[in-house]
């Protein structure tokens, strides 16, 4: 069973503080991003630290299917918060298989999807590749797009995962996840077998 901890209630400056960890450690490292609108208020904390990117490739959980320049691009808000840090970026293309990560930091939606990995969703499933197409069931309004998602086998392929969720229904989701639910996407991730994960909730 995967081993899961909370970690102390608080704000995004702890989400910050571990990924700076993990940036610091010495050698290269892998870390993959999560989409959505959490990402940018630690950006914004990341970009302020003075960190040394030099060894880091940041990949993307997933992606919307739309230009770099469109507002719901989470490759673009990536790159526009960190994109001089001196990372290598590694950009998801269907198909593309990935290497193993040092960190996968993941978000999780309102109806516990994780990537973009939806609970009802056509996903082109392929042997193989790390990088499969999806979409979702309904669109979401919020984001009516194709995706692109790492699959679950190469989320879970990392040393550790954060999990990071905003708001009381997340929190009662996840809290019913862990009580036994397999309802969700993020079950697997919580109850299945894999890396340790780290849950950080703020209100
Ligand atoms: O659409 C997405 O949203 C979820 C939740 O992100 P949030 O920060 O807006 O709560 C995210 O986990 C996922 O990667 C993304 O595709």
């Amino acid at each position: 069973m995967t081993d899961v901890k909370w970690a102390e209630p608080g704000d995004l400056a702890a989400v910050a503080a571990h990924i700076t960890q993990v940036v610091s450690r010495p050698g290269p490292k892998r870390l993959a991003f999560t989409g959505g609108s959490t990402p940018p208020r630690v950006f914004a904390l990341l970009a302020d630290r003075g960190l040394d990117w030099s060894e880091v490739t940041i990949a993307l959980t997933d992606d919307r299917r739309v230009p770099d320049d469109h507002p719901a691009s989470n490759f673009g808000k990536l790159h526009a918060a960190l994109g001089d840090c001196g990372a290598k970026f590694e950009r998801l293309e269907e198909g593309m298989d990935v290497a193993p990560f040092d960190l996968v930091w993941l978000g999780m939606g309102e109806d516990g999807h994780i990537a973009s990995l939806f609970p009802h969703m056509q996903a082109l499933i392929r042997p193989g590749p790390s990088v499969i197409a999806t979409t979702p069931i309904p669109l979401p309004p919020e984001a009516p797009f194709d995706r692109l998602s790492l699959n679950k086998r190469a989320l879970k392929a990392t040393r550790e995962i954060i999990l990071v969720i905003t708001g009381n229904s997340k929190k009662a989701l996840v809290e019913r996840v862990l009580a036994g639910s397999d309802a969700y996407p993020v079950s697997d991730i919580l109850r299945g077998y894999g890396p340790p994960v780290t849950i950080y909730w703020s209100a």
